[in-house]
C-alpha cells in the first residue's frame, strides 16, 4: 500500500517504520514547513498532525480522491463538515480518537461497566487522563470518548475538565514527561473504589491500528469507525 503521511512528527515517524516493517511505502509525507513526495501517488492518507492543521489535511486528501485515516485530536467540533465535504467527494474517512487495538476494547468495557454501576448512586463516577508535556489538547480525544461512553449509562448531564459539579462528569488531565497515553475510569463510593486502567507502554498500538485502519479503508468508499475496522459491536 501506498502511504501519504500527514504530520511527521511523534506518530508520523512511528507509523513510518511500522508500516515499511509491514511491507507498504511511503510516498509523501509532510510537517508544518516541508513535505517531501508525490501526494498524488499515494493510495491512501495518514494524517496525525495538529488540532489547527487537521481540517486542511483531511480536506486535501478528500479532494485528491484519496482515504483518509485522521488521528489527530482536538478539532472534531468540524467533523460535520468533513463527513458533508467526503460524500460530496464520494470519498472514504476514518477518525477515531484512539487507534489502539487495547484502547478500543476499553471502550466497551467502560461502556459495560458504567452500565451496570448506573442503579448503584453511592458510586461518582470520574476519568482521569496522563499525558507527555508537548501534548496541545485537554482533556484527551480519548477520555472524551471515554465520557461519552460513560453519559450514555449516566444521570450526569455533561462532562467538564477539573469541576466538582455533581451534574457534570469530572475529567482531570495530567502533563508529565513521557507518558505515552494512560487513562482511568473511578467509580468512588466511602467505602471503596472500582478502576479501571489502560496504560499504554508506546506508541506502537496507536500506529499499529492506524495501518489496519488504512488497509481496511483503502478500497471502501464512504465513513467508517473503528468499531467497523475492528469487528467489535456496538
Ligand atoms: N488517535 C490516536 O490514536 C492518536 C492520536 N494522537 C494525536 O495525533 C496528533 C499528533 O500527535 P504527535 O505525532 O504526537 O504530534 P507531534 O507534535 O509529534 O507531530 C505533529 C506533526 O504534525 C505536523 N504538522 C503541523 N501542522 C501541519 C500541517 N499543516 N501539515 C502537515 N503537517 C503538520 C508537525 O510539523 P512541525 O513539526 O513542522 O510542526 C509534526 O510533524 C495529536 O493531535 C495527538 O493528540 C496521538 C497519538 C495517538
Ligand atoms: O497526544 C497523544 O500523545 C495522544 N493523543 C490521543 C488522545 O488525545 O486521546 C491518543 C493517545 O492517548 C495519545
Amino acid at each position: 500500500m501506498k502511504i501519504a503521511l500527514l504530520g511527521y512528527g511523534k506518530m508520523g515517524k512511528t507509523i513510518e517504520k511500522l508500516a515499511l516493517e509491514k511491507g507498504h511505502a511511503i510516498v509523501f509525507k509532510s510537517t508544518s514547513e516541508s513535505s517531501e513526495g508525490n501526494f498524488n501517488d499515494a493510495e491512501v492518507a495518514i494524517e496525525f498532525s495538529s488540532p489547527e492543521a487537521a481540517v486542511s489535511n483531511i480536506s486535501k486528501a478528500l479532494d485528491a480522491g484519496i482515504p483518509v485515516v485522521s488521528g489527530t485530536t482536538g478539532w472534531l467540533e468540524k467533523y460535520g463538515e468533513m463527513v458533508k465535504l467526503c460524500e460530496k467527494r464520494n470519498g472514504s474517512f476514518i477518525t477515531a480518537s484512539n487507534f489502539s487495538v487495547g484502547v478500543n476494547l476499553f471502550f466497551s468495557i467502560n461502556e459495560y461497566a458504567a452500565k451496570l454501576m448506573a442503579p448503584w448512586k453511592d458510586y461518582n463516577v470520574s476519568v482521569e487522563e496522563i499525558h507527555h508535556l508537548q501534548k496541545k489538547d485537554a482533556p484527551s480525544g480519548t477520555a472524551i470518548t471515554i465520557a461519552e461512553g460513560i453519559l450514555k449509562h449516566s444521570d450526569k448531564k455533561d462532562w467538564k475538565l477539573n469541576t466538582s459539579e455533581e451534574n457534570s462528569l469530572n475529567i482531570t488531565a495530567k502533563r508529565e514527561e513521557d507518558v505515552k497515553g494512560t487513562h482511568i475510569v473511578s467509580f468512588d463510593s466511602s467505602i471503596d473504589t472500582i478502576s479501571l486502567k489502560h496504560e499504554a507502554h508506546s506508541r506502537e498500538g496507536f500506529a499499529l491500528g492506524a495501518i489496519l485502519a488504512a488497509e481496511y479503508l483503502k478500497d471502501k468508499k464512504g465513513i467508517f469507525t473503528m468499531k467497523d475496522v475492528l469487528g467489535i459491536e456496538d
